[in-house]
Parts: structure tokens; sequence; C-alpha cells
């Protein structure tokens, strides 16, 4: 389990400070994909270099298991630091060496025996599908090779906790899902905990089960994954939402619509396989445009919207949306004419 405890993190001067991390507590559980959404210079790289000890915060706690790594200093702190490794947006591999060679080189540093070292490269380029590429230099691999280098690499001296640094920003979207996958995977064979920090909300939908959202050095929303596409609070929040539901275009095609009422509809789980619309267009006396319709699949089940024009007499309107209600349909009216 990590455990940050009201860190703050100052840089500067006293006349020109800045409080890149600011009054931070949060629990993350082992075992858990947590993940942490920010603009950029919302204090995210600050807190994910706090957690692996390349920075100690100016006030605060931070404890990783039961050693509270924000206290460490000289040997205390480079051993700790072995179980908790990083990938990067680029990647930080060693240009002269080969796969295999850049995969060993922690094991190097950790002084492990030849023998051991190479059973367990071989592991790991198993392990993140690189069989067949292990003399290869980095010039010569795609992006996404080049991450999984990178993840073999963190992987070999056998972490307790990987971070990852925008390790898809990198990548085009096909190569992010399947490093994504990777990840994924590897969480759910060794168990592994994995922190990591990104601005893109896809990432946060894919893969982690909680999510902190990052603004000016505060956490403002923190939740299961699910819970915080369902009903994003922070105005933040709902951007980053919005960038996976409702795809680009929406707001024009909603100001071109003439008349009617806005409803945006969100289902959550098994309710989206429920057959809201026909009942609606059967039971009232009203006409249904469909705008906009979208499903995101999370690690903690199924989140869609949908967002309807609806046409008819005010009386019938209303009492089609108490219906939807009734329903336990979450029910947004956005927009009235
Ligand atoms: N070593 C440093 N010295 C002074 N200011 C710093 C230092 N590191 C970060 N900052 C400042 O702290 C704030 C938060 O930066 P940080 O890099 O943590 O944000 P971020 O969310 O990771 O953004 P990005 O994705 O652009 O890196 C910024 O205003 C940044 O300029």
């Amino acid at each position: 389990m990590i455990q940050l405890k009201d860190v703050k993190k100052r840089f500067g001067r006293t006349n020109d400070e800045i409080l890149a991390v600011d009054g931070v507590s949060l629990t993350i559980d082992e075992g858990e994909i947590f993940g942490i959404i920010g603009y950029s210079g919302a204090g995210k790289s600050t807190l994910i270099r706090l957690l692996n000890g390349l920075e100690t915060p100016t006030t605060g706690t931070i404890k990783i298991g039961n050693r509270e790594i924000s206290a460490f200093t000289g040997k205390e702190l480079r051993e700790a630091r072995q179980k908790i490794s990083m990938i990067f947006q680029h990647f930080n591999l060693l240009w002269s060496r080969t796969v295999k060679q850049n995969i060993a080189f922690p094991l190097e540093i950790a002084g492990v025996k030849k023998a051991d070292r190479e059973r367990k490269v071989a592991e790991l380029i198993e392990l993140v599908g690189l069989s067949g590429r292990e003399d290869a230099y980095p010039s010569e691999l795609s992006g996404g090779q080049k991450q999984r280098v990178g993840i073999a690499r963190a992987l070999a001296n056998d972490p307790e906790v990987l971070l990852c640094d925008e390790a898809t920003s990198a990548l085009d979207p096909e190569t992010t899902d399947a490093i994504l996958d990777l990840l994924t995977n590897i969480n759910e064979r060794l168990g592994l905990t994995i922190v990591l920090i990104t601005h893109e909300m896809h990432v946060i939908r894919k893969i982690c089960h909680r999510v902190a959202v990052m603004e000016a050095g505060k956490v403002v929303e923190i939740g299961p994954v699910l819970d915080v596409f369902q009903s994003p609070q922070a105005p933040i929040t709902k951007r980053f939402v919005s960038q996976v539901t409702e795809p680009a275009g929406t707001d024009q095609a909603i100001a071109h619509l003439p008349g009617g009422t806005l409803i945006k509809l969100v289902f959550v789980g098994e309710k989206t396989e429920h057959p809201v619309l026909a009942s609606l267009i059967r039971k009232f006396d009203v006409d249904v445009n469909i705008v906009q319709g979208n499903i995101s699949h999370t690690k903690g089940g199924a989140y869609g919207s949908l967002i309807l024009q609806l046409l008819g007499n005010e009386n019938d309107i209303d009492t089609a949306i108490a219906y939807l209600h009734e329903l336990g349909v979450q029910t947004e009216v956005i927009g009235n004419e």
C-alpha cells in the first residue's frame, strides 16, 4: 500500500515560489492500477518523482509498504528505490546496448550473477513479447517495441511498484492500446501495483481501477473510474471525461439543432443493454431524434451516454423525462427551446 499524507512540494525561493504539489493525501492499494490525470503543469511529474524518492516532500509523508520513503537518504533510499521502477514517455534506453543488454542493466547494477541474469532476461523478453528481437539495438525497434524493452527493464528487479510517466504519450493509438494491454496483463499476472500519470482519459478508462484528477498541485477529485465517468464533479474532470465520451464536434452538432428539448442519458453497467429508447418512443407522444451515442468500457463496467432531442408538447416531454428517472437512468436536460 502507498500512503501520502498532506504532501507538499515547493520549488524556488521565497519571492518566487511554486507549490507544485499542494497538500495531497491519498492511498493506493496493493495490486491496484491507479491513474493520475491532469493538464501540463498540474504537478503530476513532481508527484510521481516524490513516489520514487527522486524528490523529497517539503512537508508531509510518503509511505510505500511500511517504509517511509520520504524520510530515507543514501543507501537506504537506493535500496528502497530498487523496488520502485519507472517507465518513461521517451523510453530512456541505452542506445549502444542491445535489447538483452538494456534489460540486463539493472541486474548488473544489483550484482546479480551472469547465469541468473541471463535466465531472468530470457523470462522478461518472453513476458513482454520481444522474442526474436533480443540482439536488436533500440534504433532498430518501433516505438511500441522500445516501450516493451522499457517495461522489461523496469521489471528486472521484481519491483513492488511500477510508475509510468506518460508511458504511451509518444505512441500511436493502436500501439498505445497494445502497451496498455501488456500493462494490464502484468498487473494481473504479477499482482504488481501500477501508478501512472497521463493527460489522456482514454488511458485511464482502459486500464485504471481508480483515478485522481490533479489541478494546480491539488487532487480535486478521486474515485473508481466508472464512478468518475458516471458523475464527474469538478469542471476539469467533466472536460477529461468528455474527451472519451463526446466525439469532437458534439457541441457544434447540438448548437445547430432547431428546437426541442435536448437531454443526455447516462447508462451504467447492464442498463446499457436495456431497451430504454424503444419503450420511451412506445409509451409517449414525443418524437425522439438521436443526436449522439457512445459506450465506453472501463475496468469497472460499461458507461454509455446518449444525447437525444425530444420534440412534442412540454407536458409529454416532462412525463417522458420523469419516466427515465423512474427507470433509474441518469437524465440531464442540456438544452431547451
Ligand atoms: N525542479 C523544478 N524547479 C522549479 N519548478 C518546478 C520544478 N519541477 C516542476 N516545477 C514546476 O512545478 C509545477 C508542476 O510541474 P510538473 O512537471 O510536476 O507538472 P505536470 O503536471 O507533470 O506537467 P507536465 O506534464 O508538463 O510535466 C510547474 O509549474 C513547474 O514549472
